[in-house]
């Protein structure tokens, strides 16, 4: 059993804001800790995170804090920062004495850039004796901070600590499900997010809904071909944390992905997209981090390599379009 008596999340962004929110049902006490101390100050006096989720109210049992110290007599720690800060968070996390039985778990998505490591695996590199779990699925922080319904899978090797996760994490409108893959979970994650700069793309060029169908098919395909080929399970591609997450991205504007995608589609500049959005959009450095592990894997990744064409070559995503449709003729299976 988990005590419900405190939570602690690391990241106040929209994500972990949202979880908060969630969790605030089960939990007595909720402490959020992020870098930004203006956050921190409009979640503690204000109970609002206007930056990360402007107009949404939160509870009262959910303090916010800039010290990782506030993590350390909880019984539950969760990680939802960008995934670029992800190793040094967990050092500097691992630098205080965390006790053993604490639960960690990732709820960010995305490799690391230069190694392609998942989330999970750096944080056990860490803390080799802790509980450890991932969480995954098709969940806008925008609608679950609403309790809109929304699923989710809790991944990981030991089932007792899922299930004990799964019910921690299941509200009357939040249904969480279990899963023993967490490659399979954590690289779906990760690669759904290049779809979604690519649907977004072909948003903003204006090609219409078959394409975007095709694309979330295709899209499918090629994360399968990829996730099994880096040690996840076909059936979890299937599930949602696979192609449930790659067509809410796909689809929703909510998706920072998707807008990302799409602004560049209209022809604005990468780092003027990026400078206004204000949050992080993990396809942008997993567009690099996911190619290279297709090369390193020699796995056929065409659209994978038209979006890192668009994003690291200075391609037109209209002369890039052209070649992925004049690609050599195949059977659909291949
Ligand atoms: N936003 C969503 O709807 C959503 C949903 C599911 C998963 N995710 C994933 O969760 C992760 C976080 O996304 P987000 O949208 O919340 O990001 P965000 O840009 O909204 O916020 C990131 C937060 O992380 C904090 N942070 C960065 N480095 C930190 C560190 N070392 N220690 C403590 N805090 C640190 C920042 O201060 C900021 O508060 C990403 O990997 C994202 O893909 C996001
Ligand atoms: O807003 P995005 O594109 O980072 O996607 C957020 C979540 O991963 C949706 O499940």
């Amino acid at each position: 059993m988990i005590s419900t008596e405190k939570v602690a999340i690391l990241g106040s962004g929209s994500w972990g804001t949202a979880l908060g929110t969630l969790l605030a049902h089960t939990f007595q006490q909720v402490t959020m800790i992020g870098l930004e101390t203006d956050v921190a100050e409009d979640i503690n006096t204000r109970h609002r995170n206007e930056r990360y989720l402007p107009g949404l109210s939160l509870q009262n049992n959910i303090q916010a804090s800039t010290e990782l110290t506030s993590t350390l007599d909880a019984s539950l720690i969760l990680f939802v920062i960008p995934t670029s800060g992800m190793r040094k968070a967990v050092e500097a996390l691992a630098a205080h004495p965390v006790p053993q039985d604490t639960v960690l778990m990732s709820c960010s998505k995305g490799i690391e850039h230069d190694t392609g490591t998942r989330m999970s695996e750096i944080i056990r590199e860490h803390f080799p004796n802790n509980p450890l779990a991932v969480l995954s699925g098709p969940n806008h922080a925008e609608e679950v901070s609403l309790a809109l319904t929304s699923c989710a899978v809790i991944g990981s090797k030991d089932e007792q600590l899922s299930a004990d996760l799964q019910s921690i994490f299941s509200t009357p409108f939040f249904r969480s499900y279990t899963s023993d893959d967490m490659a399979g979970m954590e690289l779906g994650g990760a690669i759904k997010n290049v779809f979604a700069l690519a649907a977004g793309i072909a948003s903003g060029l204006k090609l219409g809904d078959n394409a975007i169908a095709a694309l979330v098919t295709r899209g499918l395909a090629e994360m399968t071909r990829l996730g099994t080929a880096l040690g996840g399970q076909a059936e979890t591609f299937m599930g949602l944390s696979g192609i449930g997450d790659l067509m809410v991205t796909c689809y929703s504007s909510h998706s920072r992905n998707n807008r990302v995608g799409k602004a560049l589609g209209e022809g604005q500049q990468l780092d003027d997209i990026i400078a206004n959005l204000g949050m992080v959009a993990e396809g942008v450095p997993n567009t690099k981090s996911i190619y290279r592990a297709a090369r390193n894997a020699g796995v056929r990744t065409p659209l994978i390599d038209a979006v890192y064409s668009i994003l690291y070559e200075n391609r037109s995503a209209s002369s890039v379009l052209k070649e992925l449709l004049s690609l050599d003729m195949r059977k659909e299976t291949d």
